[in-house]
């Protein structure tokens, strides 16, 4: 028998030893789901019948009250139970299918034996406790297989460095539980297994790395140490995979202490979170919180003010590109990023202790009941001693006392009468309930009546300034936005509180931009984040995420300064997991910060490593080698291909609008039928995309599936989707189709990082098309295929 032969037939024995096991196991748990799952309808149907309801007098309540206690406690255990059985058996059946995808044979030093270790997506032992059939890829002694070649190796426990010898090294792909492929190989993790993977055709979402995480990806997964940990990776480099299997191994490594909900990642938009949302639940992990900036600005801010999003930023900003007050703009939204205006904010907010919050009047029709004199006056005067936080609970008191004190005044105004008299039957009922509670209600006394009617009155008071006392209870009798408004009213002040006591260039515009849109209580993107610290600072913060214990930021790069510091203020508890690259920084924001400035320096250095991460696994080669020259020499330096070659791109000029729409639709139909499962016709502008799915859909069959997509859509569906640049960070599509690279689209300096990451979103196909002169940025000699 070959070589070869039998050890495929070694293997096949073991790996149907291996699945014995699982479905054993998969039928033990599916038994008492189904039990669990009876039990948990059954007490659910019959609760009640299970209870003794008596209320007649202290005693039988007592009892009434632990039989339901007792009665929801087994109901509980029942549903926990059931829940335990159900994660077990989804996780079994998804080892049924590939229960391992590694073997490493090691003997640890001193010790003669090779120990036989199959590596998989999760464990799994014997039924007698001690027999390994596959180690999790998490556990300590899998890093051999990524890490290390054949030969002497070592890896770390939390006990200490265990050295020995590599003595093999298997890889399998198994499917469906059938052994499809086994080779052994001398090599890291092996390059024709990873060229197999690549090469498939690209799903809606992303699939897990698990097999074939490489070396360099794996110290950045199992990195225990750093509070900061900064991954700068060339577009396609493996960063968000590699964050999304780090998470994985923090919820393995910390299982008994750190749960999902602990772990936050900030996405760059709502399409990539659809598309990472698969990769935990594969991997047999709940999915971590998942939110982007955007969001976290809306729900805070988005009830009170209309606020613009940074898609909006950017197309206006593309709009007005040229004009003086385009200029002006952009230079607004440099500066409101940057770190000098964090630290103005902060001074600011210092100074706020000692004067300057802008309070709100209490208002009631046209009454002042109190004014914001008189609030600030309290604030700064009579508790000026306190702390700030002590000073806003008080004045919430003190508020409250006021509004009691203006309900008594107006019991006899004619206004509260007439409310009162519109009490309904309800409104009663309630009274007396209330009365009764508070023992008045003796149905002898004369006065009930006296007694119900002045109740009436108080609510029908209270009923009308209803919205005051809810301002006052979330502290919305400060007004942010007016006191976050006086930094561009007063010019005293801003220099008063910037670090180098100068206004910044620009001032003036920013000040007239500031009074007409603050006063609109329309929010520009810049100053969403500077006015939400200053809400969150006068608020103390409340909602803060004290618990969150690891933070991960993908597409670092478009944060600017400002966001990292802030956010770093939001989660003042987290690890923080930054990836990204300076060569996709395509937001004004974030020009400022000059890579990973504005992260790097919130976290001592000692506490922080950075990674780098060149090989760009995404693209074929000749893509990576086109796209690599959109850049400039020096940024494209550090840049790699992986060997994987495919289609050179191609780029052609097109005589008109017509032709462009022509060409494109031919391609994206061919594409389609040469099995390319998604394809992403991507343009610059959500406008341009809303003209192109006009024509593009004329173009195609009925039968071919067209998807624009927008800023709120949240999954990536198969076939054609058109969308603009900037949503197509960190996703990728088995061919890209450029819509209009012409000079007059990308022909600003800061246009060149736009086009790279839109061609670099390209697994196996790229074409790049322009109305006329095609874009500068373009690499010459990809034209020979033009028609
Ligand atoms: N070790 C690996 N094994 C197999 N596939 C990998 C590996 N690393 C990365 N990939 C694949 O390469 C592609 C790009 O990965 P990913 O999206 O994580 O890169 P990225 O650095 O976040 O890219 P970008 O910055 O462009 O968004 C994905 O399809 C991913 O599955």
């Amino acid at each position: 028998m070959s070589k070869e032969r039998s050890i495929r037939e070694e293997e096949e024995r073991r790996l149907s030893e291996a699945l014995g096991v699982i479905e054993r196991r998969l039928l033990k748990e599916l038994s008492v789901l189904g039990e669990r799952r009876g039990d948990v309808v059954g007490i659910r149907q019959e609760f009640w019948d299970d209870v003794t309801v008596n209320f007649s007098d202290a005693t039988e309540l007592g009892e009434t009250w632990s039989s339901i206690v007792q009665q929801a406690e087994l109901l509980a255990e029942r549903e926990r139970s059931h829940k335990v059985a159900s994660t077990a058996a989804s996780r079994l059946a998804l080892q049924r299918d590939n229960p391992y995808f590694a073997r490493i044979d090691f003997a640890e030093a001193g010790e003669g034996q090779a120990d036989r270790i199959y590596i998989g997506r999760s464990t799994l032992v014997g039924d007698d406790g001690e027999t390994f059939y596959v180690y999790d890829w998490r556990a300590p002694v899998s890093s051999l297989f990524y890490d290390h070649e054949p030969g002497p190796a070592s890896y770390e426990t939390p006990s200490g460095t265990i050295e020995g010898d590599l003595t093999l090294k298997r890889q399998f792909v198994i499917r469906g539980g059938v052994l499809k492929h086994v080779f052994d190989t001398e090599e890291t993790i092996g390059d024709d297994i990873l060229q197999a993977v690549l090469s498939e055709r690209s799903d809606t979402s992303m699939k897990s790395i698990v097999a074939t995480i490489q070396k360099e990806q794996n110290r950045i997964i199992r990195d225990e140490k750093h509070k900061l940990l900064v991954v700068q990776g060339a577009a396609g480099s493996g960063k968000t995979s590699a964050a999304l299997q780090r998470i994985a191994y923090l919820l393995y490594r910390y299982r008994d202490t750190l749960t999902s909900e602990q772990i936050v990642l900030f996405s760059p938009n709502p399409v990539f979170k659809g598309y990472v949302s698969r990769v935990l639940p594969d991997l047999g992990e709940a999915n971590m919180r998942q939110m982007t900036f955007r969001e976290l600005i809306e729900s805070r801010l988005g009830r009170r003010y209309e606020v613009e999003d940074l898609f909006s930023q950017t197309e206006a900003l593309a709009a007005a590109e040229g004009t003086p007050d385009g200029e002006a703009r952009e230079r607004a939204a440099r500066y409101k990023g940057s770190e000098h205006f964090f630290e103005t904010v902060n001074r600011y907010l210092k100074r706020l202790e000692r004067e300057g919050v802008r309070f709100r009047p209490l208002r009631f029709r046209k009454d002042t009941i109190v004014s914001a004199e008189e609030t600030a006056e309290r604030f700064y005067g009579v508790l000026g001693g306190e702390n700030f936080g002590d000073r806003l609970v008080k004045t919430r008191r003190w508020l409250n006392e006021r509004l009691d004190a203006w309900v008594e005044s107006q019991l006899k105004e004619p206004w509260v009468e007439e409310a009162a008299e519109l009490s309904d039957q309800e409104d009663i009922q309630r009274a007396y309930v209330e009365l009764r509670r508070e023992g008045g209600y003796r149905e002898e006394s004369f006065d009930d009546e006296d007694r119900i009617s002045g109740l009436l009155l108080k609510r029908a008071a209270e009923n009308a300034i209803a919205p005051l006392r809810k301002a006052v209870k979330g502290f919305r009798f400060m007004d942010p936005l007016a006191t976050y408004g006086e930094l561009f009213r007063s010019r005293t002040l801003f220099t008063a509180c910037a670090p180098d006591g100068r206004l910044p260039l620009g001032y003036e515009w920013m000040a007239q931009r500031a009074e007409e849109t603050l006063g609109r209580k329309t929010i520009d993107h810049e100053d969403a984040t500077p006015l939400l610290y200053v809400m969150e600072a006068l608020e103390g913060f409340r909602k803060v995420d004290g618990e969150v214990r690891h933070l991960f930021v993908d597409e670092a790069q478009d944060y600017s300064p400002f966001q990292a510091a802030f956010l770093r203020k939001r989660f003042p508890r987290a690890r923080l997991t930054v990836l990204g690259d300076f060569n996709q920084a395509i937001y004004a924001q974030a020009e400022e910060s000059g890579g990973f400035g504005g992260w790097t320096r919130l976290v001592p250095p000692e506490e922080t490593e950075v990674w780098r991460l060149s090989t760009s696994y995404r693209s074929t080669e000749p893509i990576v080698r086109f796209s690599k020259r959109i850049l400039k020499p020096e940024d494209a330096a550090g840049i790699a291909p992986f060997h994987r070659d495919g289609e050179p791109p191609r780029v052609a000029e097109c005589g008109d609008g017509a032709e462009l729409a022509d060409r494109i639709a031919k391609d994206a139909a061919e594409l389609l039928e040469a099995g390319y499962a998604t394809i992403g016709i991507i343009a610059k502008t959500a406008r341009e995309c809303g003209n192109a799915s006009a024509v593009i859909k004329e173009r195609l069959a009925d039968d071919v599936p067209v998807t624009l997509v927008t800023g709120g859509s949240a999954n990536l569906p198969k076939g054609v989707s058109i969308l603009p640049s900037y949503l197509s960070k960190g996703i990728e599509f088995d061919a890209v189709l450029v819509w209009d690279a012409s000079g007059s689209r990308y022909g600003r300096e800061q246009d060149r990082k736009l086009l790279y990451t839109v061609c670099t979103r390209a697994l196996h196909v790229l074409r790049v098309y322009s109305l006329g002169v095609r874009s500068p940025f373009l690499p010459s000699g990809y034209e020979g295929d033009e028609e």
